[in-house]
């Protein structure tokens, strides 16, 4: 990296550790200030434009959090590392999540600091450029639609980290963490829903680190029957059981080395929980019938997409293994908390489907990207990628146009209920309506929606009426109702149809869960947990 002459404080004060600091980074010729309390800290970012600063967390006047929080809000250009004592990677993460650009971990090395400064410097000029030609394909773009819809843009040049699209704040923040838990050995502990990216983080943790040349190895304790498990971490010695007809290694032996991902752990079972523990405390376990005891040196990352702690409070997790893995938390946005990244993403999985199907799709039609940016995605990038693997089988290029948008997406928007049955102003775009079966108007601006959810002949409103419904259940279950005697009894519990759609979802797969997850947009560990669930149901 090139010598920036850049403009840094320094917010220390312990004036020692600030001139070895200030000697550091005189090096890289760059004019450096300092400062020793949080108030002059904010006085001076508040008069003077500074690139970077370097804040240690305990000062004598103010809470570092506060100072750290105050100065991103006035001089959100200014790149921000704090340090903090050996030890305190969770105060650090906490930071970063505040708007910190970096952390630094006492000691560090003079070239550590060089290094993360440099880095905060490239980081910061990068994002100058970006403000100053909105359309660059980094995410920080005004207009979306230019981004990632613009002639010529495909996936391949969206704003990738290891195999992340997407370039949103909320993504950038998990980068960072990523850079910066990997190198260690501490637990990385992934929360998220299902579909944001966690094992894919976890890999990104891995091909960070050191152990990047050993191995990874997944293990969802989720899609693993019970009583399997603990031969799938610990493997097994020949006889320990039927079926166990020779020695075989488990996970644990295999990520020698390297890194252990235990997916979806609030689902192992409490017994087995205590063997992990002691395999974490004490870095030795046995294989199941096993008499000797194995060492190996791994490194663990776990995630779920549950509250683990609540799994805690509800007893079916273990406390003291939840702080024992709780070390480095990092939790997944959803897709639809992430801005533009969600065009980037469809953008790129459009191009690699598109070409891997053999078809000429280029482009989203505005409409069809200003539906995916509304949509709440509950499935997240799983359910992004079915949607689109689904357009672009069963339809051909250039443009995704709305009528090939499948279900639930098309129909966002629709669901909801005419409020008190009053009708609202006009809206200041035509609309079309259509009469429904039982009595009911829509009024909508979509034409082509209205015809698709109802079948029926369209027509111009009348002069005077206004913008109505969005009563719009689909209109199969409407005519299945014909609107009258729609009783309550007729309801059934949101667990049987679920477990219907389900059922037939594994019918139409020929009895194949993964698959059956696959085209549901969830993972097999959610069926075969729900499976569980209905059989305690009975
Ligand atoms: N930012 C992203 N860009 C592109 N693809 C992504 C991104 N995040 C996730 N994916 C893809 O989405 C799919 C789901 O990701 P992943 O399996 O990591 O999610 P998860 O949170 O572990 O899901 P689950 O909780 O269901 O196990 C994968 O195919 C992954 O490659």
């Amino acid at each position: 990296m090139a010598a920036p002459n850049a403009r840094i404080l320094i917010v220390e004060d312990t004036l020692s550790l600030a001139r070895v600091y200030q000697d550091y980074l005189r090096v890289d010729g760059h004019r450096i200030e300092h400062v020793g309390t949080g108030r002059d800290a904010i006085n001076l970012l508040r008069q003077n434009s500074f690139d970077v600063a370097i804040l240690d967390l305990l000062l004598p006047d103010m809470d570092g959090r506060d100072v750290l929080r105050m100065a991103h809000d006035v001089s959100p250009h200014t790149q921000i590392i704090v340090i903090t004592a050996h030890g305190s990677v969770n105060v650090a993460v906490e930071a970063m999540r505040d708007g910190a650009y970096d952390f630094l971990l006492k000691p560090f090395t003079a070239e550590k600091l060089r290094f993360t400064v440099l880095d905060a410097l490239k980081n910061q000029r990068d994002g100058a450029k970006n403000r100053a030609e909105p359309g660059v394909n980094d995410g920080g773009d005004e207009n979306p639609r230019r981004a990632v819809f613009g002639d010529g843009i495909n996936g391949e040049e969206a704003r990738k980290y290891f195999d992340f699209i997407g370039a949103s704040d909320t993504m950038r923040g998990i980068y960072r963490i990523i850079d910066s838990a990997a190198p260690s050995r501490a637990t990385v502990f992934i929360t998220g829903e299902s579909g944001t990216g966690k094992e894919l983080a976890a890999e990104a943790i891995h091909r960070r680190s050191e152990r990047a040349n050993a191995p990874f190895i997944p293990l969802n304790c989720g899609a693993i029957p019970k009583d399997l498990m603990e031969s799938e971490i610990f493997g097994h010695v020949k006889g320990a059981f039927t079926g166990a007809v020779v020695d075989r290694e488990g996970a644990a032996h295999r990520a020698a080395n390297g890194t252990l991902f235990l997916d979806e752990i609030c689902e192992m079972d409490l017994e087995l929980q205590t063997k992990l523990l002691r395999f974490i405390q004490t870095g030795t376990f046995q294989k199941v019938g096993g008499s000797s005891l194995e060492t190996v040196d791994v490194r663990f990352v776990c995630a779920t997409n549950r509250d683990p702690l609540e799994e805690v409070r509800a007893g079916r997790f273990r406390e003291d293994l939840y702080y024992r893995l709780h070390v480095i938390p990092l939790h997944m946005p959803p897709l639809r908390d992430r801005g533009h990244d969600v065009l980037q993403i469809a953008n790129f999985y459009l191009q690699r489907f598109s070409s891997e199907e053999g078809r000429d799709f280029k482009r989203f039609s505005p409409d069809v990207a200003d539906l995916f940016s509304r949509y709440s995605w509950p499935g997240n990038i799983r359910q992004l990628q079915n949607i689109i693997r689904n357009i672009v089988v069963l339809n051909n290029g250039p443009e995704v146009v709305m009528s090939m948008v499948p279900r639930p997406v098309s129909n966002f928007g629709l669901e909801g209920s005419l409020v008190n049955g009053s009708i609202e102003a006009p809206p200041p775009h035509p609309v079309v309506s259509v009469d429904m079966a039982d009595g009911d108007r829509l009024w909508m601006d979509d034409p082509e929606a209205l015809a698709f959810l109802s079948g029926k002949q369209m027509q111009q409103p009348p002069s005077g009426a206004g913008l109505g419904i969005f009563a719009a259940r689909p209109a199969r279950a409407r005519d299945k109702n014909n609107g009258a005697g729609r009783g309550i009894e007729a309801i059934r519990p949101l667990w049987m149809v679920e477990k219907d759609a389900i059922e037939d979802a594994i019918d139409r797969c020929d009895g194949s869960i993964p698959r059956a997850a696959e085209a549901l947009g969830v993972s097999p560990s959610t069926i075969y947990r729900k499976k569980q669930s209905w059989e305690e149901i009975g």
